[in-house]
């Protein structure tokens, strides 16, 4: 009699033996595969330089080492002098932004300095080639992976800051102004230029995007400057600009832009006296002369002949539309065109010396060109992309997208540190907390059952004559 019930103690000894090797193996692996990453070796960084037509805007990004996907980003920025003013003196260019590379290497840990991507890009667009290599030159002094300087082409710009595939993007430079958005009517056939293709997270998409140069905030500008001081004039009244605003302004600094070439009077006076008159009629009337809607020879237009689909989707708008259309109180979603044109109307017409006092702590340039910027943005919208009263309440105006400040550059490096994934992941990644939770739960019903079979050898052993099963 050697077995009181034959077959049973072989097979709860082979489950016990698996179920102790199984317990054995997950804390093998739990305690030597997943350590938490060491402190300093948590994040991961990568820095973006843009350097606009305005500033250099600095970008430190910082994620957790075990998430490279597009969550968890934090970001520092500081804003650094404008490279393109140094188009005479390039050596300048690169010492100018040392301040701005000493605060980056203060927010990076110095451990990781060598693996951090270091990536300036250019959009101003305009004679800047001798600059970039000097601030090249520059940058490759600092510890960090200097990854390039180049100038971003206009698609390149307005579609690294389109970010959801839902969502178009509006942004308003000081030269330059971006549109892009997907449209289900629009696949590149009319227009290959404007077509950007992405395949992200497993899906294709086409986005129409069109960059103007020229038609950033400061380049319409003068723009309207322009004409009205084609005749060499040595006075000009400006409906942009508040009653009792005066300013003298020298011709060649004006003229002083490719986007006016040719178009300087010949024999002009040094300077011309700029008097506001507050008029937002008049003001719209002068914008809209800077647009040319009579040729096109594509199914439809924005302006200047350029190809535009038809809008489709919600926008985000960012950059000057949010510096100007916060100032003004008008990025709430409730906000309507009508609501847009009556704060322009009144904010236009009111005198420069009330507005000072108004707001003692505004910059003065900035304060002087809201009426500005608020009815260019209006006109640029309408007239231009041709967002009606229904679609402009599309339109959001945000200064940060998905947490990060809009604009171009975490599409940017992002693209250029390949961390955007083209397929969708199939499982994503388990957090180290829930590895952790799996782990220990595992663990623990493992142990249970061991208990459990080896109470029920006990009890086998020990009652011999009574048959259990
Ligand atoms: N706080 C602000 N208020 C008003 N205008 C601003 C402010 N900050 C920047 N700007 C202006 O908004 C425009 C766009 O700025 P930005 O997006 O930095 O331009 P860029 O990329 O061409 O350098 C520029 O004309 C700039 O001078
Ligand atoms: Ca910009």
């Amino acid at each position: 009699m050697k077995e009181a019930s034959p077959g049973y103690r072989p097979v709860t000894v082979f489950v016990a033996g698996i179920a102790v090797i199984a317990l054995v193996a997950l804390v093998t692996v739990a305690v030597v595969q997943n350590k938490p990453l060491p402190k300093s070796t948590r994040y991961r960084y990568g820095i973006v330089l843009d350097a606009g037509s305005s500033h250099t805007a600095l970008y430190v990004y910082k994620w957790p080492a075990e998430k490279d996907n597009n969550t968890g980003r934090v970001t520092q920025t500081e804003s650094c002098p404008g490279i393109s003013s140094y188009a005479s003196n390039p050596q300048g260019a690169g010492d100018s932004l040392r301040e701005c590379m000493l605060k980056a290497a203060k927010w990076v840990p110095s451990s990781r300095h060598g693996e951090t991507p270091l990536y300036l890009g250019a959009t101003a667009g305009m004679r800047l080639l001798n600059v970039l290599s000097a601030v090249e030159g520059a940058l490759h002094s600092y510890p960090f992976s200097f990854r390039g300087a180049r100038i971003l082409s206009g698609p390149e710009e307005g579609s690294f800051g389109w970010g959801q595939a839902t969502t178009g993007a509006l942004d308003l430079g000081g030269a330059s102004t971006q549109i892009s958005f997907v449209s289900a009517h629009f696949n590149g056939s009319q227009s290959p230029g404007n077509l950007m293709t992405f395949r992200l997270y497993g899906n294709d998409y086409d986005l129409y995007t069109h960059s103007f140069l020229c038609y950033g905030k400061d380049q319409a500008l003068r723009q309207t400057l322009a004409r009205q001081t084609q005749s060499g004039q040595s006075s000009v009244s400006d409906p942009c600009f508040h009653p009792g605003y005066i300013r003298v302004r020298e011709y060649s600094d004006l003229y002083n832009t490719p986007c006016l070439a040719d178009l300087a009077p010949r024999t002009p006076p040094t300077n011309f006296t700029l008097l506001g008159t507050g008029n937002f009629q008049g003001c719209q009337e002068l914008i809209k002369s800077i647009f040319n809607f009579t040729q096109c020879r594509y199914s439809r237009c924005s302006f200047n002949g350029v190809y535009q689909p038809q809008l489709q989707g919600s926008f985000e708008a960012f950059s000057a539309y949010n510096y100007v259309l916060d100032f003004l109180n008008l990025t709430d979603t409730s906000v309507s065109l009508e609501d847009v044109k009556a704060r322009l109307r009144e904010y236009c017409a009111t005198p420069w010396s009330l507005l000072q006092k108004q707001h003692p702590t505004t910059k003065r340039k900035y304060l002087a060109e809201y009426c500005f910027g608020g009815t260019y943005i209006l006109t640029l919208l309408t007239e231009g992309f041709n967002f009606t009263a229904d679609t402009y309440k599309d339109i959001t105006v945000v200064r940060q997208i998905k947490g990060s400040d809009a604009g171009w550059t975490l599409g940017y490096m992002l693209n250029l540190t390949n961390m955007i994934p083209a397929e969708a992941q199939d499982t994503p990644p388990l957090p180290y907390a829930g590895y952790v939770s799996v782990m220990v739960v595992t663990a623990v019903v493992l142990a249970l059952i061991l208990l459990f079979l080896a109470y029920r050898l006990q009890r086998t052993h020990c009652s011999k004559p009574h048959k259990i099963v």
